[in-house]
């Protein structure tokens, strides 16, 4: 029997008093995978509306694999954020794909404030040839990541591929034409980490739109926040651990898509105020389009999917005005949305 996620198991938020939660819907993937034509509508919507919404995975073995994987990646995380600065950065390749990136890189989740979280980055390129490039840890355990990385990457492809019926795509339009098995790509896992800290320069995950087509996100704590259209205010998505993924739409789909198809604006903040009070982790699987795809950006202008992924990261890091002034960073959607 599946374990249900229930109201009372959920985390309670740390903050105290009220807590204003994201109205997230919630799509079943066993019933994607037998393409309920339902189940296919339902998430078509989520995808249109908001670019954001839960997706239970407790009712497919594919679901259940993953949720059994992610177990064991959140405690190689504990273990290997664990370590020293000096024995991470032995892992820093200066890359926005491969390997580590330590704290303070991007900016903030407010102004004159640096990011708080460090990552590792495992491209999905790497892990299917077993490059001995990979971090040493993760070549130690490579089964946990072959298997982790396969299921997150079956998952978003299954979601990929019943947005193509829900929109009537077909031939070398449909979505999984862009994102072929072979080409070059930047689809990768990373792993993040939010240190505990105190009254630093250092806060959370600014506000961004992701830069590929689909994300596959677990994390079983407070932080993560969408951009409300509806109120204009930030809202925190309630953390549903062991049972289901948060899954939004990135900008690549959005852009692919011809714009139908929305992505939202999120941030991570700590949940009790300015400082980071517990080590927070979080996992992405960010499944990215071809490199060569071609597609319009939020300005009208014809952009490749690895320029696009390129500039966004120095986005990332540029500062706070500069990025305002650009749509890149929201990738043109605060233009619907309102301004975050
Ligand atoms: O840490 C999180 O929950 C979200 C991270 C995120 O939005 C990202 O890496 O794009
Ligand atoms: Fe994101």
């Amino acid at each position: 029997m599946p374990i249900k996620t229930t109201v009372e198991t959920l985390p309670p938020f740390p903050g105290g008093g009220d807590v204003d939660i994201a109205p997230l819907e919630t799509i079943d993937l066993a019933r994607l995978l037998v393409r309920d034509p339902a189940e296919v509508t339902k998430l078509l919507k989520a995808c249109i509306k908001h670019g954001f919404f839960y997706l239970d995975l407790q009712t497919s073995d594919v679901g259940r694999k993953i949720m059994k994987d992610e177990q064991e990646v959140l405690r190689f995380m504990e273990t290997y954020f664990a370590q020293s600065l000096e024995k991470k950065m032995l892992d820093d390749r200066q890359s926005f794909l491969h390997g580590f990136k330590p704290v303070g890189t991007f900016t903030g989740a407010k102004s004159d404030y640096k990011d708080c979280y460090e990552t590792l980055k495992v491209a999905r390129a790497e892990m299917l040839e077993k490059s001995r490039k990979l971090p040493e840890d993760v070549k130690r355990a490579i089964e946990l990541f072959e298997s982790f990385m396969t299921g997150s990457h079956s998952i978003n492809f299954t979601l990929l591929e019943c947005l193509s019926d829900a929109l009537g795509l077909i031939g070398a339009n449909r979505f999984e034409e862009s994102h072929r098995d072979g080409q070059e790509t930047n689809t990768c896992l990373v792993m993040l980490h939010y240190p505990k800290s105190e009254g630093d320069q250092n806060l959370g995950h600014n506000k961004h739109t992701d830069i590929g087509s689909i994300t596959l996100l677990f994390s079983e704590q407070w932080g993560l926040q969408v951009f409300a259209p509806e109120t204009q205010t930030w809202k925190f998505i309630q953390p549903r651990p062991h049972g289901h993924a948060t899954i939004n739409v990135g900008d690549s789909l959005r852009f692919l898509s011809g714009k139908k198809l929305n992505s939202c604006v999120h941030r991570v903040i700590p949940p009790t105020g300015d400082s980071q009070l517990e080590d927070r982790y979080s996992i992405a699987y960010f499944l990215r389009p071809e490199n060569d795809i071609r597609y319009e950006d939020a300005d009208g202008k014809k952009v490749s999917a690895a320029q696009w992924h390129d500039d966004k990261y120095i986005m990332f890091g540029t500062e706070y005005d500069k990025q305002e002034r650009s749509t890149m960073l929201t990738g043109g959607m605060e233009m619907i949305l309102g301004k975050a």
